[in-house]
């Protein structure tokens, strides 16, 4: 953008400031939050890769989601959009089909499509394309590629190990044993062991390297492979250490309905901590993989209590928020939220294990050290994580770096805050596109 375009109204919808509301009063709430990302976009791949059609209920309708959508269209898959057939919903059907090359898949900054989907376009019949978003160009993918080209896969790429590339599918892929270094990101393992019921010998992928994150996501994965009849090995169930492995084998077409994303509750849960009041979030699986279910335990000792009964889950603030001492290695896509809560705590927080959260949306370390601190806060990175000392802090503008995350960060710290302006709050379209309505409503405003 130009200097000039900066200051053409609207010219370019992303420097728009939204004012986010101040809470004047303890917010008393129920809020409905739309499906998983993770779980949506697992569900899509997962059923284009069946022998069979397959339902997808309570779907999550959000930029990521819609370019895996897009992406296994352009691939020869064939995703209706519609209701369920006993009407109770949203729910797409999804209707397997041979992939194709050669196609263009556009992965936006949905780590999820971008990871995911090369190991589903080796199995097309042609060369398939990847780009997106500039950050995408620097999100690592070398995990992914260095591992298909090992289970037998021709990739172009420009030697860097990130996007732009070009999978050149063959119809067909050997797969077998393959070692990664995933502790820059879970997906690489996830990506893998997604398709690889259709690699012809399945696959061992055996993660060496540095701790890896997000577990509780390869779990999901783990999972989602069974209930779509699957053959999963893997250490939780008596396997050795990070050594996953799939068996060949055609997969069910399911009828799945998919739970509410539970990152995205965490915005909502945050409001009642920090405004000492009550927010009920309906439909909260009693079992889940999802990591926010951690935010039960990580808001209770930050000061708040819960409660899971047939409305959902209630949580209720008490007026107090405590600083924590936590590592969020396992669920780092709730580190903005939890870093916005522990800047208006009475007490210092250390947030750990999260390094890897550099090489997210945007470096997310350096995002909410500087906005935070942008508002009078202070912040300091940490080789792994933050340290947040809460100092009063005054309203500004709060800037999102195209991260979902951020947005709902600033839009927390907005709540107690008066003046906080959220930049380009239209970012949240990522996982969550009605979360300003969703936010105003919550308050009543
Ligand atoms: O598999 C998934 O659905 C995800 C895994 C995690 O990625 P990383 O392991 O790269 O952090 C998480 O942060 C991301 O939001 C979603
Ligand atoms: C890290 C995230 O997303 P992605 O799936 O793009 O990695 C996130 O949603 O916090």
């Amino acid at each position: 953008m130009t200097e000039s375009s900066a200051h053409t109204e609207h010219a370019d919808p992303t420097s728009d400031l939204w004012p986010a509301p101040y809470a004047s009063g303890a917010v008393d709430a129920t809020v409905t939050v739309p499906g998983s990302k993770s779980v949506t976009n697992r569900g899509l791949v997962l059923a284009a890769l069946a022998a069979e059609p397959g339902w997808l209920r309570r779907p999550l309708r959000s930029r990521d989601t819609l370019l895996m959508a897009e992406a296994l269209r352009t691939l020869g898959v064939k995703i209706e959009e519609g209701v369920g057939p006993d009407g109770t919903g949203e729910a797409w059907r999804i209707i397997p089909a041979a992939l194709r090359g050669p196609a263009t898949v556009d992965v936006g900054n949905a780590g999820t499509v971008m990871r995911f989907l090369p190991p589903v376009a080796a199995l097309a019949d042609g060369p398939v394309h990847f780009d997106g978003d500039a950050r995408s160009h620097e999100r690592p993918l070398h995990g992914v590629i260095d591992a298909l080209r090992v289970l037998g896969a021709r990739i172009d790429d420009d030697g860097r190990g990130a996007l732009p590339m070009t999978v050149h599918g063959g119809g067909a892929l050997d797969g077998g044993p393959v070692e990664i270094d995933a502790s820059s990101s879970s997906q690489f393992v996830s990506a893998l062991l997604l398709s690889a019921p259709r690699f012809n010998q399945g696959v061992e992928v055996r993660h060496v390297g540095a701790k890896l994150p997000s577990l509780p996501h390869i779990r999901m994965t783990v999972d989602m492979l069974r209930v779509v009849g699957a053959q999963v090995d893997e250490p939780e169930t008596g396997g050795e250490p990070n050594v996953w492995r799939v068996s060949p084998s055609a997969l069910l077409g399911r009828d799945l309905v998919v739970e509410p994303d539970l990152s995205n509750a965490q915005p909502f849960l945050a409001a009642a901590l920090v405004s000492g009041g009550r927010v009920t979030v309906p439909d909260w699986p009693a079992r889940t993989t999802q990591p926010g279910d951690a935010l039960r335990e990580i808001f209770t000792e930050m000061g708040g209590s819960c409660e899971l009964t047939d409305a959902g889950l209630t949580f209720r603030g008490t007026g107090r928020i405590h600083g924590i001492d936590v590592d969020l290695g396992e669920v780092g896509e709730l580190t903005p939220g939890i870093a916005a809560v522990a800047a208006l705590a009475d007490s210092p927080s250390t947030l750990r294990g999260v390094a890897h959260l550099r090489l997210h949306e945007t470096d997310r370390l350096a995002a909410l050290t500087k906005e935070i601190n942008g508002l009078g806060g202070d912040v300091t990175e940490t080789e792994d994580g933050l340290h947040i000392r809460p100092r009063p802090l005054h309203g500004g503008v709060f800037h999102t770096y195209h991260d979902h995350r951020m947005a709902t960060a600033g839009a927390i710290i907005g709540l107690a805050v008066k003046g906080v302006e959220i930049e380009n709050v239209a970012t949240t379209a990522k996982t969550l596109p009605d979360f300003p309505r969703m936010w105003t409503e919550m308050l009543g405003v």
